[in-house]
């Protein structure tokens, strides 16, 4: 099967081009590929195929084969590789997931794409099943006891879901530990990601991640927005565009009130084409 090893912020994927390959498991490829020992080492695998209702279609699954709904660092990839391999020569492309159609801007250099804008659509403020704090399906600084200690979450959902906290130390945190405690948390009978998060200023946040499905990535897109999100409705920081600061790299996302749609900006890279026997 030929490849493409992209990254965005530090977020690999395995790529497949599926106007050309035909990936017949794609949830037992994701787990072989993902694996940093015997496999090709990713956070998961992403699948580029046609669509009948966007210009091409992202079906994403993380490193333990389930399918994520949405992928922000994946999309961007995906942009990145449609134009830069030649499949178009559009700098505002539709991008078909299992959350919705996305709209990415292109930002081309030299030939190649550099950055790319995605309207990421509305949040959705509640996260899946846990206690609704209010008639809006808010879910703002609930209390949720996690192995044994009482943390206040938010629940935000980008078409997957999130859990966000905000702690004092995100550098030292063992996130190895409690990620996997809130990943399984009964609450989410459909798992979590989970961002813990220190607000810096009023307009930058640091983050780190523990993914449903992948365990800590160096960034999560579809979570920098949720962080975003959360961030500006508890108050935190004062103004609609934030600064998210992940291990891998920043973030810039804007969320225009007005519209109630979140747009990410950020880079995209490839990392190396290849060939695998699988
Ligand atoms: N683990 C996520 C999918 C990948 C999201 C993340 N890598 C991003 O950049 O948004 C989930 O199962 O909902």
């Amino acid at each position: 099967m030929k490849f493409t090893k992209m990254q965005g912020i530090g977020n690999d994927y395995v790529y497949v081009n599926c106007f050309k390959e035909t990936v017949e498991d794609p949830k037992t490829t994701a787990i072989k590929v993902s694996d940093r020992h015997f496999g090709i080492g990713s956070d998961g695998l992403i699948l580029i195929k046609p669509s009948e209702v966007a210009d091409f279609q992202m079906d994403m699954y993380n490193a333990d084969g389930s399918r994520g709904a949405m992928c922000g660092n994946g999309i961007r990839c995906v942009a990145k590789y449609v134009y830069d391999y030649g499949l178009t020569d559009k700098t505002f492309i539709s991008v078909e997931t299992a959350s919705g159609i996305k709209y990415l801007d292109l930002t081309v250099e030299n030939g190649k794409v550099a950055l790319v804008k995605v309207n990421m659509g509305a949040p959705i403020l509640e996260a899946k099943k846990i206690p609704v704090v209010s008639e809006k399906e808010q879910v703002i600084n609930e209390p949720l006891l996690v192995d044994g200690k009482e943390y206040r979450i938010t629940g935000v959902s980008m078409g997957n879901p999130h859990a966000i906290t905000y702690i004092d130390d995100v550098k030292g945190l063992d996130i190895e530990k409690i990620g996997p405690k809130f990943e399984s948390h009964p609450a989410f009978p459909d798992r979590v990601n989970t961002e813990f998060v220190k607000v810096l200023d009023d307009h930058t946040v640091e983050m780190r991640v523990w993914e449903r499905g992948s365990g800590e990535t160096l960034a999560c897109g579809t979570g920098a927005c949720a962080v975003a999100v959360a961030s500006i409705l508890n108050g935190y920081v004062k103004e609609e565009e934030v600064t998210v600061k992940l291990l891998g790299g920043d973030l810039k996302i804007y969320w225009d009130r007005e519209e109630n749609l979140v747009y990410m900006t950020g880079p995209a890279a490839v990392v190396f084409d290849g060939e695998i026997a699988l």
